[in-house]
């Protein structure tokens, strides 16, 4: 990492209360780690400094800093891609364990390998759906907390977060801008699936100012048994949430999953 990068993470760290100054060698070799296994797994577009530093390590951190991950914690990142937010969490919360999931092999090879590299004891990761997780006894109602970045639109996470989070736990869903109509499904797929929404916050990403929001869903009773429904439903056929609603790209073709 530059002098200059390390001064935007700094300063970044600052807007959100942070001193990251103590972790900045291990910021710098997870900046190496994500741009060497870029280049044999596609694993991100984000490839300047300026753009790691601030879009995947600084938003990243921006789940932790209300309080929503108290020491202890066993958190379920799902669909954690190249391993955010949990690298730059583990970083900085080695008093939260963290589990990673990811449907791809190949990304949660590479998040447990650079885990090892950074000697982030707290991070553990597991290859799979989360639709088999959350039907598995072993990690059915296990967790205290779910969270997890730019994955799906929020009637999806919540049927995919719901059914792992013990009763009184949160899913915490890290979104950019969020429209009403996404919120409203998205109470109404929690509803169904044993939850509530507990907590909403936008925001503005520190430095660039982009919007983002923290949507934060709290279990408050069991998951129905026939949820999580099979896999690649909860995204086929969103609860509450129709394709009509879905975000279009640029072109105005409707994207795969609303993510952000
Ligand atoms: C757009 S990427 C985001 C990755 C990362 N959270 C980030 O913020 O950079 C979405 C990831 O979610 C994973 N994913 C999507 N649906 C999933 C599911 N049902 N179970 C497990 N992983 C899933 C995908 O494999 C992909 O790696």
């Amino acid at each position: 990492m530059t002098p200059e990068g390390e001064a935007l993470l700094l300063e970044a760290g600052r807007e959100l209360g942070l001193d990251l100054s103590s972790a900045l060698p291990r910021f710098a070799q997870l900046q190496r780690a994500l741009l060497a296994g870029n280049a044999q797994l596609n694993l991100t577009a984000l490839t300047s400094e300026r753009d790691i530093i601030l879009k995947h390590f600084i938003d990243s951190l921006t789940c932790g800093v209300d309080g929503w991950l108290p020491a202890g914690a066993q958190i379920v990142d799902l669909g954690t891609g190249a391993g955010f937010p949990t690298l730059p969490l583990a970083i900085t919360r080695p008093d939260v364990r963290f589990l990673a999931v990811d449907a791809t092999r190949k990304k949660i090879e590479y998040v447990g390998r650079t885990a090892a590299e950074l000697q982030l004891h707290n991070v553990q990761v597991l290859a799979g759906r989360a639709e088999t997780l959350g039907r598995s006894p072993e990690h059915r109602e296990r967790y205290g907390r779910v969270v997890t970045r730019a994955v799906a639109a929020l009637p999806i996470l919540a049927e995919l977060g719901l059914p792992l989070l013990e009763i009184g736990g949160l899913l915490i869903a890290q979104k950019g801008p969020l429209a009403g109509e996404e919120l409203e499904a998205g109470a109404s797929a929690a509803e169904v699936l044993g939850g509530e929404v507990f907590h909403v916050k936008h925001f503005e990403l520190p430095v660039l100012q982009d919007a983002r929001s923290l949507v934060v869903l709290r279990k408050v009773r069991a998951t129905p048994p026939q949820y999580p429904r099979r896999e690649g439903v909860p995204n086929k056929q969103p609860l509450f949430w129709s394709r009509a609603m879905q975000q279009v790209d640029a072109g105005g073709k409707p994207m795969k999953t609303a993510n952000r």
